[in-house]
C-alpha cells in the first residue's frame, strides 16, 4: 500500500494561533508529522510526504517526499491517478492526527472496502484508503459528506471505521486537549504540548492553559 501523508509547510495549523505562535505553530506541525510518520512505519509502510515545498523530515521520523505546490485536493487526486488506475491502493493520512496509533492505522489499512474513511471530527476526511480507479478527493467544508456524495457518483459504497484516535485531528485549541490526555508520553506532539500547556479543569469541558 502506498501510504500518503500530505503536510503544508509554511504557515501550518492557522487555527491555532489564538493560543500557539508562528514559530510554535511551525513546531508542533513538524513534531505531530513525525508522530504520524512513526505511526504509519509502526503499522508496516513506508510513508511518502506530499509537501507544498521541499523540506527536511523532522530527525528520527524517516519517510519519502514528493513535492507538489497545487492545492490540496489536486495534489492527492494527481497521486490517486496514478496509483490506483495502476492497481496499487493508496492511503491518505493526514498529518495532523497526533493520536494515530499503528493499531488504529492497521484497522483502516486492512479494512476490506473500495474506499475506506477515517472520518474527521467537525466533518473533515482524516484518512483514508482507496481502492477504486475512479475515487478522487474534494477536501475542505465536509469533506467526510462531499466524498460519500462521490464514492456514489462512481458506484462504490464506501466503508468507514470507527476510530476516536483517527478522529481526532488537531486543528482548533480544544484539540489540544484531547492530545495531553491521550496522545503517547513518548510522542513528540505530546512532549511538546506538555512542556507549554496543562489542562484546566473548571464548571465545563475541560479546556487548556498556559503554564507559568
Ligand atoms: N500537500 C498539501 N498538504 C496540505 C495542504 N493544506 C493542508 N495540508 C496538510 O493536510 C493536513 C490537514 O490540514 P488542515 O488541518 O486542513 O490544514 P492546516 O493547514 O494544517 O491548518 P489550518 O491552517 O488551521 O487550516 C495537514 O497534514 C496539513 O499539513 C496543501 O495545500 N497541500
Ligand atoms: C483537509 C480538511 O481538513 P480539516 O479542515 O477537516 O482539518 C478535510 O479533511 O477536508
Amino acid at each position: 500500500m502506498h501510504v500518503v501523508v500530505p503536510y503544508r509547510v509554511s504557515d501550518p495549523k492557522t487555527r491555532l494561533a489564538p493560543v500557539c505562535s508562528p514559530a510554535e505553530r511551525e513546531t508542533l506541525s513538524r513534531a505531530m508529522l513525525a508522530d504520524v510518520l512513526d505511526a504509519v512505519a509502526g503499522a508496516g509502510h513506508d510513508p511518502t510526504v506530499l509537501a507544498t515545498e521541499p523540506f527536511d523530515i523532522p530527525d528520527g521520523a524517516s519517510a519519502s517526499v514528493e513535492v507538489d505546490d497545487r492545492p490540496l485536493s489536486v495534489a492527492v487526486n494527481a497521486v490517486l491517478c496514478d496509483r490506483v488506475e495502476r492497481d496499487s491502493p493508496v492511503a491518505v493520512v493526514m498529518g495532523d492526527l497526533a493520536l494515530a496509533t499503528p493499531a488504529a492505522l492497521s484497522d483502516l489499512f486492512t479494512t476490506d472496502g473500495a474506499v475506506v474513511f477515517a472520518p474527521g471530527r467537525g466533518g473533515g476526511t482524516n484518512a483514508f484508503v482507496a481502492r477504486h480507479p475512479e475515487f478522487r478527493t474534494d477536501y475542505h467544508g465536509a469533506s467526510y459528506r462531499d466524498h460519500r456524495r462521490i464514492c456514489a457518483d462512481v458506484g462504490v459504497t464506501p466503508r468507514t471505521v470507527d476510530s476516536y484516535r483517527l478522529g481526532t485531528d488537531v486543528d482548533a485549541p480544544a484539540d489540544l486537549v484531547e492530545v495531553l490526555l491521550h496522545a503517547s508520553e513518548n510522542g513528540r506532539t505530546r512532549r511538546f504540548l506538555a512542556e507549554r500547556f496543562s489542562l484546566a479543569t473548571g464548571d465545563g469541558r475541560v479546556t487548556v492553559e498556559r503554564r507559568e
